[in-house]
């Protein structure tokens, strides 16, 4: 008797809840409708799916990955089906787009819409509270914190990159001819970005590791790897991770606790601008690390793949190389005197970082979530320029490596490596949504990226010292040379090079009879 009473009310109780999900579902469609007839929003075009629930475009996804061509999957899809999509992606819908004005809409005019969706759960174990998975008011807060000391003024005379290219320097004039540049791009912007932002480097270029001892690197990189393992499945992130991952992340944290103490212990100094600034208003320990944390997460990766890029792209274009070194001969007799001003007034190599990364922007694909149902401007439609509706709680990716592909955008030579471009008058430029809103390798809108001029000007201080201390450097005998955007790349939270840069500096005899 009492289990059929319990059989009929866990039936009554699933009933329920079933008409209850069906009319929340009714209303929901019903509100949308009135919405997109308020705003003439219409349908953009969907990707098609082979199997239910979007399965395949996971399996897909995987594969692109596995086979290292994540990015012409993508580029694929916007060129078959249109620059704003719908998909299905595991059971929910989602929106993808390459469309400026949609860009602007999401990172400025609607930035209140959208929230940055998991990425606080995601990476939290590992950077703590910082900026870069902030939101709201604790976001600006730290914005205010951070601005300040990450001003040209302090880096306007270059000693903050001089150590770090020195050591670079050493490194390659006692190896080989043919060296990998990239890993040692990743050690170079960890030593740059530890030196500014807690006052010492960890000389991850020179000290040579002592058995058995782990490095800040890696423990870095290795709790940075399951970081990115859990943005892939934004939605059952909790189910990677576990003690390793938690074990990770507390060495990453003790290491950087350590440094912290030793540099605060000391008097302030010329070296520890960034620290002292934010120490001054972070009294809290744990929010003094999360910051620098997730600094040196922004900054590191993202500008070492700038610059293997570079160097990827200058060997394979011998002509621009010496376009470039010519350029740094003209004005640049003595390194040591070099200014960020200096700098700026390269306008070649200004050109070739500007074209490195519209080919290779470092962040190449990005999201956002809608916190309430709104608007895309354009993409809808039979012609795709109808506003499009984004229900609340939908994820929008943006792709600005696609972006930065597109012909209609940068001319039909989109694809090739070609730094003049930045001096002609290219297509976007005709339009003032695509001019501000087509390029974008730095996010744009409020939360702009804060280390923009840092890393370029750290990028271009390595480009000179580099060309004008090795006056022979070409690309090795042997080494393919692709159509731009078919070698392989490896997508973690950036994009970099699978296969490295492999770069040929001749041997010291050569070199020495070039100079
Ligand atoms: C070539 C090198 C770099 C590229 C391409 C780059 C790109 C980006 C992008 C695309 C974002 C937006 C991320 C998002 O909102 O989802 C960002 C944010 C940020 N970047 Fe960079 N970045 C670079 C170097 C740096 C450096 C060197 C620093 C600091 C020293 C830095 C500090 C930041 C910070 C603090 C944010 C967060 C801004 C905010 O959320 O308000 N970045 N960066």
């Amino acid at each position: 008797m009492a289990q059929s009473y319990y059989s009929l009310l866990a039936f009554l109780i699933l009933i329920t809840l079933c008409c209850w999900r069906l009319i929340h579902n009714y209303q929901t469609r019903q509100a949308h409708k009135l919405f997109a007839e308020q705003y003439g929003c219409l349908p953009a075009p969907r990707i098609q799916n082979q199997r239910p629930w979007g399965v395949d475009r996971l399996e897909q996804i995987f594969r692109g990955d596995r086979e290292s061509r994540l990015m012409e999957l993508f580029m694929f899809h916007f060129r078959q089906t249109g620059n704003t999509v719908e998909e299905v992606f595991i059971g929910t819908t989602a929106f993808d787009t390459i469309e400026p004005a949609n860009l602007e809409a999401l990172l400025s005019t609607n930035f209140k819409d959208f929230s940055m969706g998991r990425r606080r759960e995601i990476t939290f174990p590992m950077f703590g509270d910082g900026i870069f998975n902030q939101e709201g008011a604790a976001w600006k807060h730290s914005r205010d914190l951070l601005r300040p000391p990450l001003q040209h003024k302090h880096y306007e005379n270059l000693t903050a990159f001089k150590q770090g290219v020195d050591d670079l320097i050493d490194i390659l004039s006692s190896q080989s001819a043919v060296i990998d540049l990239q890993p040692l791009f990743f050690r170079l912007t960890l030593d740059t970005a530890t030196e500014f932002l807690f006052g010492e480097s960890v000389n991850s270029l020179k000290a040579p590791k002592s058995a058995n001892e782990q490095t800040f690197g890696e423990v870095f990189n290795s709790a940075q790897a399951t970081v990115t393992q859990r943005f892939r499945l934004p939605g059952f992130y909790w189910m990677i991770g576990g003690s390793k991952f938690r074990k990770a992340c507390n060495n990453v944290h003790c290491f950087a606790d350590e440094i912290i103490n030793r540099n605060l212990s000391r008097s302030s100094g010329e070296g520890r601008v960034f620290l002292d600034a934010v120490a001054e208003s972070t009294a809290d320990r744990d929010a003094l690390r999360g910051q620098i944390i997730s600094l040196l997460v922004a900054g590191r990766d993202s500008t070492a793949c700038l610059m293997t890029w570079t160097f990827f792209l200058l060997v394979r274009h011998p002509k621009v190389l010496e376009k470039l070194r010519t350029e740094i001969n003209c004005n640049c007799s003595d390194p040591a005197s070099l200014t960020r001003a200096d700098l700026r007034k390269m306008s070649y190599l200004q050109n070739v970082l500007n074209e490195t990364l519209r080919l290779y922007p470092s962040v190449p694909v990005n999201t956002r979530t809608a916190k309430r149902t709104t608007v895309l401007p354009t993409g809808g439609g039979p012609d795709r320029t109808a506003p499009v509706l984004i229900p609340k709680g939908s994820t929008v990716a943006y792709s600005i490596y696609a972006m930065h592909r597109r012909p209609d955008l940068y001319g039909m030579d989109a694809e090739l490596f070609r730094p003049e471009r930045w001096d002609e008058d290219m297509p976007m430029r005709r339009d003032k949504t695509n001019a501000t809103w087509g390029y974008l390798p730095f996010n744009g809108g409020p939360r702009i990226c804060l280390g923009l001029d840092f890393a370029l000007t750290e990028a271009a201080y390595t480009v000179v010292r580099l060309l004008h201390h090795f006056p022979v450097i070409r690309l090795p005998a042997g080494q393919k040379v692709e159509i731009m955007g078919v070698e392989k790349q490896t997508m973690t939270l950036v994009l970099s090079s699978t296969e490295g840069c492999m770069v040929d500096f001749a041997s010291r005899e050569e070199q020495e009879q070039d100079a």
